[in-house]
């Protein structure tokens, strides 16, 4: 009997019983029929249920191998735990489940969310290459046509082709240094605003000083100092910084909920913004390359692009046949330096000066440091004079440290299913390494909450700890493929910057004002930012 249910299948009626010929009669009587009907039914919900059950253990078995997650709600799954700053919301939920990996369901979308150096360093490092692509950003496929650009693309050849010029044409070492005297510029037009401000004992708006003055850097870095010369045009460039960056950095409804997408009302309203913005900034980036193309063709064709006093986009002229580059592709490189290179840079600054305001011994070792070294009567800092500052880079590194701007990096995302630390992130989930958290987390660091720039000196608790990508608690350009290419840029306006800013000014809060009332408070973007204004009164060294 056994053996015929083994026989029977799902196609085929079942097989006649065997049975002996004189009880034939007897089987065809009613009641015994009936049971001849339903055995193959029966059979049929056997193997039903036995297959049921094997797929609900194999998706246990799935389930367990997953990272955990904290208990979710019915369609929202943790949307709801997850606040106004992200960042803190994830460090909370990480803390009280205890889980330096998680996988949460914010709407549909699953997130994995890492939060330890380990976990850092198995996606960033160890199972880099899974781990990074990026996930489809409706705004960056408009605005950064495609998108082409290297920043939001997803991995693939294209990226490493973009990724490759950038780092051996655009942002390599020697450009950086090329530049030094644009930056000294720069900062020279700065300081003598300030100067301008101290003299008539008025405030002067910090943010808003240190926004021009990138924005003007970056300027001067992609079209050549003849070209950013005209005002009206550095500042519409900064407006339409300031006027794209919560578009590109925002999450939409959409993303936590695809079916939405089907009744299209948001995304239309998403993709006529960033429409808008796309012809304004087409209508500006379109008249500088044909400004640099028309200039001279036959100079431009002959271009070195290891001429390193070529702006950007003349080398991207240059190099435009050997990568095989459209005037869209050129576009949307030369947006990642405006939105990556901005707005990062100036509010590493800013938060900068609002630690020295609250930490008056730290401001005044830091002007002590600079002030002995600058030679009496320079009035502005050069580059030159910035190589004996160690306390300088120290203040810098413990502002990257305990006031991130970039708090969770650019969101990763896994291309295959991988296992990291005894779980299994699966295939196409979005990654977010809670970089603040890692950096503020007391397993790691000592006075974690506490700004505390000699850790970073010589003797100190984290003196061999470097920003370069190499200490996992520490990753404010992040690591591995996916690490920042700008950061040689960024940090050598911000170090010049900074000690400019503290040797010739003393620093003063508005009057009825103290730096304990300087409102912390910051809204989540692409890079964070204090929702408050910094307004100081600068007053001239005596
Ligand atoms: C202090 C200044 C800066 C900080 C803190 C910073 C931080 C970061 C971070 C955290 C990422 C994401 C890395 C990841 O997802 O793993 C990134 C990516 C990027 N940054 Fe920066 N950045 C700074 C300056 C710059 C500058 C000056 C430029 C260009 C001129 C730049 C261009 C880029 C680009 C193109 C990417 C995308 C890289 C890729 O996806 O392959 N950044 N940056």
């Amino acid at each position: 009997k056994d053996s015929q249910f083994t026989l029977v299948d799902f196609q085929s009626p079942p097989p006649p019983p065997i049975v002996a010929p004189a009880l034939v009669g007897e089987w065809l009587t009613a009641p015994r029929s009936l049971l001849l009907l339903l055995l193959p039914v029966s059979i049929l919900l056997a193997r039903y249920s036995f297959a049921a059950k094997r797929a609900r253990k194999m998706r246990q078995q799935q389930d367990d191998q997953l990272p955990p997650s904290p208990p979710a709600l019915p369609i929202l799954g943790h949307l709801h735990l997850v606040g106004s700053l992200p960042h803190v919301s994830l460090r909370s939920l990480a803390r009280k489940h205890g889980h330096d990996l998680m996988l949460l369901r914010l709407g549909a979308m699953p997130v994995v969310v890492v939060s330890s150096p380990s976990a850092a360093q198995a996606v960033l490092r160890t199972h880099d290459l899974v781990f990074a692509s990026r996930p489809h950003s409706l705004v960056a496929e408009i605005l950064l046509y495609g998108p082409s650009d290297v920043g939001f693309v997803p991995h693939g050849d294209y990226w490493r082709q973009a990724r490759k010029l950038v780092t051996t044409h655009l942002l390599t070492v020697k450009k950086v240094q090329s530049l030094r005297h644009a930056r000294e510029e720069e900062v020279s037009t700065v300081m003598a605003k300030i100067g301008e401000a101290a003299g008539a004992g008025a405030a002067v708006d910090v943010g808003d000083l240190l926004g021009s003055f990138a924005n003007d850097l970056a300027c001067r870095a992609v079209m050549g100092k003849s070209s950013s010369r005209n005002e009206g045009r550095r500042k519409l460039f900064r407006q339409l910084v300031v006027d794209t960056s919560p578009l590109l950095g925002g999450f939409h409804v959409e993303d936590f909920f695809p079916f939405l997408a089907r009744f299209g009302v948001l995304s239309r309203l998403v993709r006529a913004k960033s429409e808008i913005l796309r012809r304004r900034w087409d209508e500006l980036l379109d008249r500088l390359i044909d400004d640099h193309e028309s200039k001279d063709e036959s100079m431009a064709a002959a271009s070195d692009p290891k001429d390193e006093d070529d702006d950007f986009i003349n080398v991207l002229l240059s190099v435009r046949q050997e990568y095989g580059l459209t005037r869209e592709r050129i576009k949307a490189i030369l947006l990642d330096v405006f939105f990556g290179g901005i707005d990062t840079a100036a509010t590493v600054l800013e938060n900068t000066v609002v630690e020295l305001m609250k930490k008056p011994r730290v401001m005044k070792k830091l002007q002590a440091e600079v002030r002995s070294i600058v030679p009496k009567g320079q009035e502005i800092v050069s580059e030159a004079d910035l190589n004996g500052m160690a306390y300088l880079r120290a203040v810098i590194k413990e502002s990257l440290r305990l006031r991130n701007v970039t708090p969770l990096l650019a969101p990763h995302f896994s291309m295959a299913s991988c296992s990291v630390d005894g779980v299994v992130v699966p295939a196409g989930v979005r990654v977010l390494i809670n970089v603040w958290a890692i950096a503020r987390d007391a397993r790691f660091w000592e006075d974690a909450e506490e700004f505390v720039p000699e850790r970073f000196l010589d003797g100190g608790s984290a003196a061999d700890v470097g920003f370069k990508g190499n200490d996992f608690q520490f990753l404010p350009f992040s690591a591995g493929r996916r690490q920042c290419p700008g950061m040689n840029f960024g940090m050598a306006a911000i170090e010049v910057m900074l000690a400019n800013l503290v040797h010739r000014f003393e620093w003063e809060m508005p009057a009825g004002k103290d730096a304990r009332d300087i409102d912390m408070s910051e809204e989540f973007g692409l890079v964070m930012h204090r929702k408050e204004k910094l307004l100081l009164v600068p007053k001239l060294r005596v």
